[in-house]
């Protein structure tokens, strides 16, 4: 098959440009969940480094990129590279802050912040932007947010992306004091904007939550009930309007 095309079962039709869902999650578990709520099945597609998997049915290719903001800006950078997108979603499974995101719940960002990416300072955590670098903070399209946030009665707020996964009520409460409205944590979401902001690709990311942000307790993981809320949100996403309105805003 060519990079841009797609098998109907009548042989290859094609792709408009640019009118697919790029989805990244970190681990094969998560893109299984993500296309089981999809119609119609799915083929692979080689990607230098891994595996796009491409849905017959509906406009999104699904690609599990590791753990960490590194690796998933790595994998996103090279299918953006190798195929158009409308818009790039990191998704998966994620700690939720109490109260505002429960385990079972839905998130979705209004804002996909790099929350421990700076420097320890005598005054505190200083950003990279603080220190007159980068950007940490990436905006989602409001409309695109605003559609898929009433389709999948998800709640909305800033969704952090760290390095390392927070162990501890006082990590959470600065957190949560840092980022006013921090829905939920996870460690991929900066890395997949960075990659679609190179490629002027916006960025949404969508996540289940498994476990409360918080002291580390392995045995209050959900990971099958996000896993499951992960297929069910895939299954009603409006993958359609988000990919052919990208700029709805
Ligand atoms: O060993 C632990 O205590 C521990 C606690 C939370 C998460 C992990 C992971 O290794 C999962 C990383 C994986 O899942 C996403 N995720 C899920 N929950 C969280 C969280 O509370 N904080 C950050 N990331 C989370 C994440 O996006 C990774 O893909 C281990």
């Amino acid at each position: 098959m060519t990079a841009h095309a797609v098998a109907d079962g009548r042989g290859e039709r094609p792709d408009p440009a640019g009118a697919r869902l790029l989805v990244v999650v970190a681990v094969a578990a998560e893109a299984e969940a993500v296309l089981r709520g999809l119609p119609g099945g799915s083929a692979a597609l080689p990607l230098p480094g891994g595996t796009l998997h491409r849905a017959l049915a509906v406009p999104v290719d699904v690609l599990a990129a590791g753990v960490g903001p590194a690796a998933a800006a790595a994998a996103a950078a090279t299918a953006l590279a190798a195929h158009p997108y409308a818009l790039a979603v990191s998704a998966g499974i994620a700690g939720g802050f109490a109260p505002l995101a429960p385990v079972g719940a839905t998130v979705l960002a209004d804002a996909i912040v790099a929350a421990d990416l700076g420097a320890e300072t005598p005054e505190g955590f200083a950003d990279v932007t603080e220190l007159g670098f980068g950007t940490v903070r990436h905006t989602p399209p409001p409309a695109a947010v605003a559609l898929a946030a009433r389709a999948l009665d998800a709640v909305t707020g800033p969704v952090l992306t760290v390095s390392t996964v927070t162990g501890s009520a006082e990590r959470a409460a600065a957190l949560a004091a840092r980022h006013p409205g921090a829905v939920a944590e996870a460690m991929e979401g900066f890395g997949v904007a960075e990659a679609a902001a190179r490629y002027g690709v916006p960025a949404l990311e969508l996540r289940t939550v498994s476990n409360p942000v918080g002291p580390r307790d392995r045995a209050a993981w959900r990971i099958g009930e996000a896993l499951g809320a992960l297929e069910r949100a895939f299954a009603a996403l409006p993958v359609h309007e988000l990919a052919s309105a990208p700029r709805i805003d």
